[in-house]
């Protein structure tokens, strides 16, 4: 039977009540169906590179061709059908399940035996860091510099550690256009990364699978970084058209010499935990089917040991460098700036969107 016009506008209404975002791809194919069930085949004038959502709207629509708007119609349903049937179990750990603290979108921050753990928790898209996740960070390490933990961690929920930036985040243009968004996004990185150079007490990466991008290039900003043998290390940079951040130009090279550095950041090679630990990157790997519980009963037994000592040897460790990385973090954030408005990076970008590349 075919999908009447109460059935069409009575899906319309399920998309709004939707409990969990069904995603980019999703989102374009329903509006590329509901535009051709209303109005027929593409009848916009095809939008600029650089606006990128509308052309990815518009890619969407176009692609339908002649379909007849009945069997448009008829494919929404279905569609909104399926999503609102699926009742796939999600292990996304509810945002705020660490009560009597401060509840967060993307992350789940608990503190407990002098640790404070800090976990990405965007596991449905490979803990991807959103806009507002890049803040939710640096308000949670700010949170955590102060709060009467010895040690803080961060690791990831789910079978990654983190996929870098939210390719996403780059299609939120704003009123002053992509020029606008590329300085934003600049001054939003440089402080994300100080927050990371500014951190007074111990850092530790758990990195619990895959890691990508950001995720990678601020490990060298941590200070002990225990690895899952799942992991992996990958800084695809030329791939997207992008340069290096994260202060990995300067401690990359510093940590495991200028040639390996620039397989990783140049020719985007990626690494084992093992090869990562050969190179210094990573302080030790463990057995994935052990790692949770040896790095955590190791975690512990540091945390008890006397927090101001450790402040200290820290300072002692990292202050002579701080205005390096600074000066840095500040050159890396403005070449990125200008690379983000370059015709291979949105080409890149544009291409994972569109889901014709991945890494
Ligand atoms: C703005 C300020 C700071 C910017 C600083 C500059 C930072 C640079 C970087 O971090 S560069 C690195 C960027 N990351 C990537 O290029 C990774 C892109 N992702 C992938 O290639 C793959 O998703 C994968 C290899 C990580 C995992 O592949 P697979 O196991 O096959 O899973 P899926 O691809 O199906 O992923 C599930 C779901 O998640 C979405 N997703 C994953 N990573 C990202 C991402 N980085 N950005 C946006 N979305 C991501 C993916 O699209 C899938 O979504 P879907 O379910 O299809 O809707």
């Amino acid at each position: 039977m075919r999908a009447s016009q109460e059935d069409f506008e009575s899906a319309m209404n399920q998309v709004k009540l939707l409990k969990k975002d069904p995603g980019n791809e999703v989102k374009l194919r329903l509006y590329a169906l509901y535009k051709q069930a209303t109005e027929g085949p593409c009848n916009m004038p095809k939008p600029g590179v650089f606006d990128f959502i509308n052309k990815a709207k518009w890619d969407a629509w176009n692609a339908l061709g002649s379909l007849p708007k009945e069997t448009a119609r008829q494919n929404y349903v279905d569609l909104v059908s399926s999503l609102t049937s699926s009742s796939e179990p999600s292990s996304q750990v509810k945002p705020g399940a660490d009560r009597g603290q401060q509840e967060y979108e993307n992350l789940v921050v608990t503190s407990e035996d002098g640790i404070t753990k800090i976990m990405f928790n965007r596991p449905t898209r490979k803990n991807a860091i959103s806009t507002q996740m890049y803040q939710e960070i640096m308000l949670a390490l700010k949170a955590a510099s102060k709060d009467d933990s010895t040690i803080t961690v961060v690791t990831g929920n789910g079978d990654y550690y983190c996929s870098g930036n939210d390719l996403a985040n780059f299609t939120d243009i704003p009123p002053g256009g992509v020029e606008e968004k590329a300085k934003q996004s600049a001054i939003m990185l440089r402080d994300f990364v100080g927050t990371f150079i500014d951190f007074p007490k111990p850092l530790v990466a758990v990195v619990n699978g895959p890691a990508v991008g950001i995720s990678v290039t601020i490990l060298g900003l941590f200070d002990a970084v225990y690895a899952s043998d799942r992991a992996t290390f990958h800084t695809p940079f030329s791939h997207l058209g992008l340069s290096p951040e994260g202060c990995a130009s300067y401690t990359f090279p510093k940590i495991m010499g200028p040639a390996k550095a620039t397989e990783m950041l140049i020719f985007g090679k990626k690494l084992t935990a093992g090869e990562a630990c050969a190179q210094g990157l990573v302080t030790e790997v463990f057995p994935d089917s052990t790692f949770q519980k040896e790095v955590w009963t190791r975690l512990k037994a540091y945390s008890k040991l006397p927090p101001n000592s450790m402040r200290i040897s820290k300072q002692v460790i990292r202050n002579m460098e701080k205005e390096k990385l600074h000066a840095v973090n500040a050159e890396e954030s403005s070449v990125l700036q200008e690379r983000w408005l370059s015709d291979e990076c949105i080409n890149a970008t544009m291409n994972f969107l569109s889901k014709k590349a991945k890494l």
